[in-house]
């Protein structure tokens, strides 16, 4: 099976188990993943990821051309974007996942790092996670905002709307995507709670012994 032909099957699958586990609903939400050709995958425009056909996803070249395929996300520029800052990155996940989303509407988070270090597992998968302005889905604006902290964070948080994550893998992706809303979760049922969040010395010992940036 080639590289290409697994990389549809993997999307598809991950978008179906996504689907059928409620982290994204309707048609919301958006895959891509990069090919060792320098091209990519994506998912089509108002598609639900869990009715995804491996053989009708966007497929574009290496110079970001549509090739085949139906209509790709209006998120595609936004992928884009975090391709162009990030080398390392595989795969870029965009939930609407509602746990992600309330956290992303509460109005007295910290813009630069959304959520605290509640667990070890957070601090590994996803690290800080800054809060991106409001712009309409599909609007330029918003992947150049995107753009502007995509160097320094694999993951963020679209106000008003939901994550962002890449990965070097799509399976990295989806996991850090998923902790990030394991973790807006427990933050919104520890609303009003005194919390022991991990100490900046915890926080620096997980990132030396993981090697995260
Ligand atoms: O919120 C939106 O409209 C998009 O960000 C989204 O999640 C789904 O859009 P398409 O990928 O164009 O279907
Ligand atoms: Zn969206």
């Amino acid at each position: 099976m080639s590289e290409e032909t697994r990389a549809r099957d993997e999307i598809c699958r991950v978008g179906a188990s996504l689907f059928d586990r409620g982290l994204t609903a309707g048609a919301s939400g958006n895959i891509s993943v990069r090919l060792a050709d320098g091209g990519w995958l994506m998912t089509p425009t108002n598609v639900s990821m869990g009715a995804l056909d491996p053989a009708r996803l966007s497929r574009f070249d290496a110079t970001g051309r549509l090739v085949s395929g139906d209509a790709p996300t209006k998120e595609a520029f936004l992928h884009f974007s975090m391709y162009g800052e990030r080398k390392d990155a595989a795969a870029v996940v965009h939930l609407h996942s509602s746990h992600a989303t309330a956290v992303s509407i509460l109005r007295d988070v910290d813009p630069q790092d959304v959520l605290p270090a509640l667990t070890a597992y957070y601090v590994m998968r996803v690290g800080r996670l800054p809060l991106v302005p409001y712009f309409a889905p599909g609007d330029p604006d918003l992947a150049h905002a995107v753009r502007a902290l995509a160097s320094r964070h694999h993951a963020v948080l679209l106000a008003n709307h939901g994550p962002v994550v890449a990965g070097t893998s799509l399976a990295n992706a989806q996991f850090a995507t998923e902790e990030l809303e394991e973790t807006a979760k427990l933050f919104l049922m520890l609303q009003n709670h005194a919390l022991r969040t991990l100490t900046p010395e915890q926080v620096s010992d997980l990132r030396r012994r993981f090697n995260l940036t």
